[in-house]
């Protein structure tokens, strides 16, 4: 009977499961979005438990509707939206509280204080990253000083806090597993990525009883095995996990020092792979760990954008301007293209290059004549001036110049975006047919692990790509880049 390599990808918004073919073709997915809870401006929070039946959910009708066994299943790989944080009762396996999400600015307060006591560049220096809302370490800070008795009960031993891929496997294993991956790890403001541990200072700094945090494991390896009774009688190997981010750049083939990819979805995160040697920014990006594959950790630059598609959904959701994200593209066309509107969508601050949690979002330019297909142009525009600016940071940081850049995620499939970044990068854009690129890395670290496949079926693996090449004046575009920067600067000023 033939088998199959599971991924499944939780996301921000939703859960998925796709299944593999030895190929590397989609055999079947399903999909299932979950509840976004907003308590207070600022705050994003997902019920973890919901999260898991939504996982488990898809996992069934994956499997049903393709009408394969569950034991035709040769292992699970997990991949996850980031930094998310879950705290749970070891002993019940119930959470705390609701889980934090990596958009949540709720310990904004929590980081000035560490940034006052002049504790940044420590954190820098040990994780790569810098004291922002966005990482693990202060929302677990968060959970324990929000919900009576926890810091007692974690001192106690009887808590364990993780990223959405360790509550998985934790749930999965029938609540055997505390283990995560290198690339999670690196993701939560706690984890050493010089010395591959976690940071017994950082630890203390933040007071969370070690006891609580996984074992790290390479991202291509056995973590756990499926507890029969969750996954339709079988013990399946969950045998790959990986961030969603590094999951994307597996999945792309970046397996070469210097190749970069930029992933569109809720927010935006271009990364590129700078081998096995971390490389500091000095430019505002964060170095994070890639994989951790055959002994090797590799590592990459990342640029975190934290709102792109998410802006079209505010205009979906909350605007009102189109029923369906896709429509984005039309309504881009239509608007006049020297209509001077620029949208800065700091609706959660702003991260990457300028980490600037208090940022909020403004809309410049507009007269008695803006249209909606106006403010809909600026906010695809914004996505891609963006990504201009991490771009020129990593090219400064890594002293290269990128040529081209492989995209996926979402919000890739709107061709007007896609020619609008090319034209403002004057280079290149290359995307697969197929975007689902972060489950098929995933996968593929699952394969391995299981020799499914070798990295030389990825090496030959072609794929159907659509290529944008820059057709507007290079003259042009800097100028309505100059205005770009001058609206954050703006933007900045005002929310001070
Ligand atoms: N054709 C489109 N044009 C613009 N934005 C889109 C389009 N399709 C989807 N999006 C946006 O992309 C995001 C979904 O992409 P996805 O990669 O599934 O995100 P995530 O993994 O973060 O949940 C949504 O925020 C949606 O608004
Ligand atoms: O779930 P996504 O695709 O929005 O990705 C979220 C990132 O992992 C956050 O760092």
């Amino acid at each position: 009977m033939e088998k199959y390599i599971m991924a499944i990808d939780q996301g921000t918004t939703s859960s998925r499961a796709i299944l593999f073919d030895h190929s590397g073709r989609i055999v079947n997915s399903a999909q299932k979005e979950f509840t976004q809870i907003f308590r207070k401006p600022g705050w994003v929070e997902h019920d973890a438990n919901e999260i898991w039946l939504s996982v488990l959910s898809v996992m069934a009708t994956c499997l049903q509707q393709a009408g394969i066994q569950p034991s035709q299943v040769a292992g699970i790989g997990i991949t996850n939206q980031r930094e998310t944080t879950v705290i749970w009762n070891k002993d019940t396996g119930l959470p705390i509280c609701n889980a934090i999400v990596w958009q949540s600015r709720q310990t904004a307060d929590i980081c000035d204080k560490l940034k006052a006591e002049g504790y940044d560049d420590l954190f820098r220096k040990k994780t790569g990253l810098r004291i922002d809302p966005y990482f693990s370490g202060t929302k677990i800070r968060w959970m324990l000083d929000s919900v009576p008795g926890a810091q007692k009960l974690a001192e106690e031993g009887k808590l364990y806090a993780g990223t959405i891929d360790s509550w998985l496997i934790y749930c999965l294993s029938g609540m055997q597993a505390h283990v995560t991956d290198y690339s999670n790890a690196s993701r939560t403001l706690l984890y050493n990525i010089y010395e591959k541990k976690w940071d017994p200072q950082l630890c203390k700094i933040l007071n969370i009883p070690m006891s609580m945090l996984p074992e790290v494991k390479e991202s291509s390896g056995i973590f756990a095995y499926t507890a029969p009774y969750h996954f339709f009688g079988c013990a399946v190997p969950i045998a790959g996990v990986a961030g969603d981010q590094q999951a994307a750049m597996f999945g792309q083939g970046c397996f070469l020092q210097g190749s970069a990819k930029n992933t569109y979805g809720t927010g935006c995160f271009l990364l590129m792979n700078t081998g096995t040697v971390p490389h500091a920014s000095n430019n505002g990006l964060l170095t994070t760990i890639a994989w951790g594959l055959h002994g090797e950790i590799y590592y990459a630059l990342e640029g975190s954008v934290f709102v792109a598609g998410s802006a079209i959904q505010w205009l979906r959701d909350q605007m009102k301007f189109f029923p369906k994200a896709s429509m984005s593209q039309e309504f881009a066309e239509r608007a006049d293209p020297d209509n001077g509107v620029f949208l800065v969508p700091a609706f959660t601050g702003l991260g990457a290059p300028y980490w600037d949690d208090r940022c909020r979002g403004a809309l410049f330019g507009i007269t008695r004549g803006t249209t909606r297909e106006d403010i809909t142009k600026a906010t695809l525009d914004s996505l891609c001036y963006q990504t201009r600016d991490v771009l020129e940071a990593m090219e400064q940081d890594a002293g290269i110049c990128i040529k081209h850049l492989k995209v996926d995620g979402g919000a890739s499939a709107n061709d007007y975006l896609m020619q609008f970044q090319s034209d403002l990068l004057q280079c290149r854009i290359i995307r697969p047919h197929d975007v689902e690129t972060t489950a098929l890395g995933a996968a593929r670290l699952a394969g391995l692990a299981l020799h499914y496949w070798t990295m030389n079926d990825f090496e030959q693996a072609g794929r159907n790509c659509v290529e944008y090449a820059p057709k507007a004046d290079k003259q042009r575009m800097d100028g309505l880049y100059a205005k770009w920067k001058q609206a954050v600067a703006s933007a900045r000023m005002f929310s001070d």
